[in-house]
């Protein structure tokens, strides 16, 4: 074993700039098998890798820029080179080095149960590899099963029908009713994919499409078993409500034609994907898997791109081949935390559609609608199952307009909309002290007041009697008026990061006569949940607010929204959780705030990309605030896109 190799890990360790899981890794390859300083550096670069949301180490990448890919200066990484000795000299070299060692199975070869897996220009982690294997056929399958062709004359002019009623308006500016088109290909067979930005109806659409596989089912409509779920416990409540109002303002369009409503009221209540599954405390197996699956006909899945490999390998598991899954999403957004970007990768192709003449055909049987030939395309069968929504009706307005340029990874227009903005909507404010900001949280900007100072003086108004439904009502109150204001962090660490910025808004907050810090637990905290509990129930990034317990006088519950209802739980009880005055953008997906204020660190490290700006602004319902002491930050991040290392694309031939 090679120990100037390791000497130099444990200093980048020691230095922050490697996980320390990274040379335990490494070490661990090298005590089953080969112990050379290329297979360790390969190592310890994968691990990296994976911390950051790879799935695999593109060989490539070797002689490439590592450095850039890890945010590290050259020295760093020329430091780190230098010790391993020889360097393969390219692709093919590391290639041919990594394939003969014992630790690696170069797939297609026999199988002796190797932990890396080596497939073409790929080194993977069994698991991930498994995975993307798994997904990748699991969705290729759903996508060709389909029960519909165009000639299908009696079916598809039902369908038509039926979306007749259910969409009864052209689209405002005319051209393809896509929303009509993402119905009818989704009913056609076991995948409906559905994305688009905020707004664009992707809500608005699978009410419908729902009622449409309701009123197509024939007979066994009663017996139709519709699941719904999404990553989070709050983008499943929102999802719940937003299909159950939808739903009912449907029911009275098409009255006794369909008992919608009582369809409706047998969906129960939405899911995250952990309690579908059915996680079970300290394992990472879940109860419903392959062998033991849902019992289910249709799912739908909300916010899909917050949805890991590993996520999703375990859920096409545990769904049977007979169920049709549907999944919405932005593919837009900042991928999942943890490793793949498994939306992204499925709509590679949904921007330019790609569609094929016999998915054309079928569009236009079923919905009358005309697809432009700048859509037509040899698009795989995973293109042909997927739409996109392209009309936001919520994102009008300069926010939309900032959504917009970030997204085209415009940076000067960005900037434009963000300094010239008339009406308030949207502004940007170069942080020179912190003080700029503090007063931001405590009471908002001019056009745009409210901070934290409103829900604060809310809790103030205790309700005197401990009446139930006085109590429910004023803790509904405070937690909207909570949820209408949030700082997010591109950064976790430094004075303009997530830990930093907690502590000095609880200051600002405290010497402003708005809330009293006595201990660890205070009146008006509001506080995020930072690993799955089983026991009280509440999940990784649930976000609750702190408030006297009625029954109890002293003791405080955490209160939780979830759509119409409110849950709760003592706080002494609460584990693992962090203040969250401040909180990630990362961790606000799934959530929106009337007012949202992002603030981005002085130096990124060239760690930051488009798809967290993008996430950062959509989060804002109606004013969005930019803070930064380095205006050049926002520009770099408009000018990269997250690429994430990963084979599933490839194999899915979308
Ligand atoms: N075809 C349509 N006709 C009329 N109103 C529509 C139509 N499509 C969407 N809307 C309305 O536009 C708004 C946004 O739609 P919806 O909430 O479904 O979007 P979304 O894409 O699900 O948003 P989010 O990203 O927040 O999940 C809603 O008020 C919805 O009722």
């Amino acid at each position: 074993m090679s120990n100037a190799f390791f000497d130099q890990v444990e200093a980048l360790t020691e230095a922050g700039l490697l996980r320390r899981l990274s040379g335990a890794f490494a070490r661990f390859i090298a005590s089953v098998g080969d112990d050379g300083p290329q297979l360790m550096a390969a190592c310890v670069l994968l691990s990296e890798l994976e911390g950051r949301g790879h799935s695999c180490l593109m060989l490539s990448e070797l002689n490439a820029d590592p450095a850039a890919l890890l945010g590290w200066s050259g020295d760093e990484w020329r430091e780190l080179r230098a010790s391993v000795g020889d360097w393969p000299a390219d692709t093919a070299a590391w290639r041919a080095l990594l394939a003969g060692c014992a630790q690696i199975w170069p797939a297609g070869s026999p199988d002796l149960n190797q932990p890396l897996v080596l497939d073409g220009e790929r080194l993977y982690l069994r698991r991930y590899w498994q995975d993307e294997t798994h997904v990748a056929g699991a969705v290729r399958g759903r996508a060709l099963d389909r029960v519909m062709a165009a000639d299908e004359e009696a079916a598809t002019d039902d369908i038509r029908r039926w979306l007749d009623i259910l969409f009864p308006h052209a689209p405002r500016g005319g051209g393809v009713d896509w929303q009509k088109v993402a119905c009818a290909v989704a009913v056609r067979g076991k995948l409906g994919i559905i994305t688009g930005g905020p707004g664009t109806g992707k809500t608005y659409t699978v009410a419908r499409l729902l009622a449409l596989l309701f009123a197509t089912a024939g007979g066994r409509q009663d017996g139709l078993r519709v699941a719904l779920a999404a990553p989070t416990g709050k983008a499943a409540a929102r999802l719940k409500q937003s299909i159950d109002t939808a739903l009912d303002e449907l029911a009275v369009k098409v009255g006794s034609a369909l008992p919608l409503r009582e369809l409706a009221a047998r969906m129960g209540a939405a899911r995250t994907l952990h309690s579908l599954l059915g996680a079970r405390p300290d394992t990472r197996a879940f109860q419903h898997h392959a062998g033991n699956q849902l019992d289910v006909d249709v799912l739908i899945v909300d916010e899909a791109s917050m949805i890991h490999l590993e996520m999703m390998s375990a859920l096409l598991a545990a769904l049977p081949n007979k169920a049709t899954l549907i999944l919405l999403g932005d593919k837009d957004q900042l991928a999942s935390v943890e490793a793949g970007a498994v939306l992204g990768d499925l709509c590679h192709k949904a921007e330019a559609g790609e569609y094929r003449a016999e998915t054309l055909s079928y569009v236009h049987a079923s919905t009358g609608q005309q697809i432009p030939e700048g859509f037509e395309g040899r698009g795989g069968p995973i293109a042909q199952q997927t739409v996109m929504l392209r009309e936001s009706r919520r994102f009008g307005g300069p926010i939309g307009a900032l959504a917009l340029a970030v997204n085209a990874g415009d940076g000067a227009s960005a900037v434009d909309v963000l300094r010239e903005a008339q009406d308030n909507k949207v502004s940007w404010t170069d942080l020179a002290q912190s003080s700029d900001l503090l007063q931001l949280a405590l009471a908002g900007r001019p056009g745009a007041e409210g901070g934290y100072r409103q829900y604060l003086q809310l809790i103030k108004n205790t309700p005197a009697e401990v009446d139930e439904i006085v109590q429910l009502a004023w803790v509904k109150s405070v937690l909207q008026a909570f949820e209408s204001f949030r700082i997010l962090c591109a950064v976790r660490e430094g004075e303009w990061g997530v830990s930093g910025l907690n502590d000095a808004i609880e200051q600002r907050l405290q010497a402003a006569g708005l809330l009293k810090r006595t201990g660890e637990w205070y009146i008006g905290r509001p506080v995020m949940v930072t690993r799955n509990d089983y026991a009280t129930g509440v999940f990784n990034g649930d976000i609750g607010l702190t408030l006297p317990d009625p029954a109890r006088p002293g003791a405080l519950r955490v209160y939780f929204s979830e759509g119409d209802n409110v849950r709760s739980v003592l706080a002494t009880r609460l584990r693992n959780v962090e203040t969250a005055f401040a909180m990630t953008v990362h961790k606000s997906q799934g959530s929106e705030f009337r007012h949202t204020a992002m603030v981005l660190p002085k130096d990124s490290g060239g760690m930051l990309a488009r798809e967290l700006i993008y996430t950062g602004i959509t989060r804002a319902r109606d004013y969005f605030t930019l803070l930064t002491p380095n205006g050049q930050v926002l520009l770099d991040a408009i000018a990269q896109r997250t690429q994430r290392a990963s084979g599933l694309r490839n194999l899915l031939n979308t």
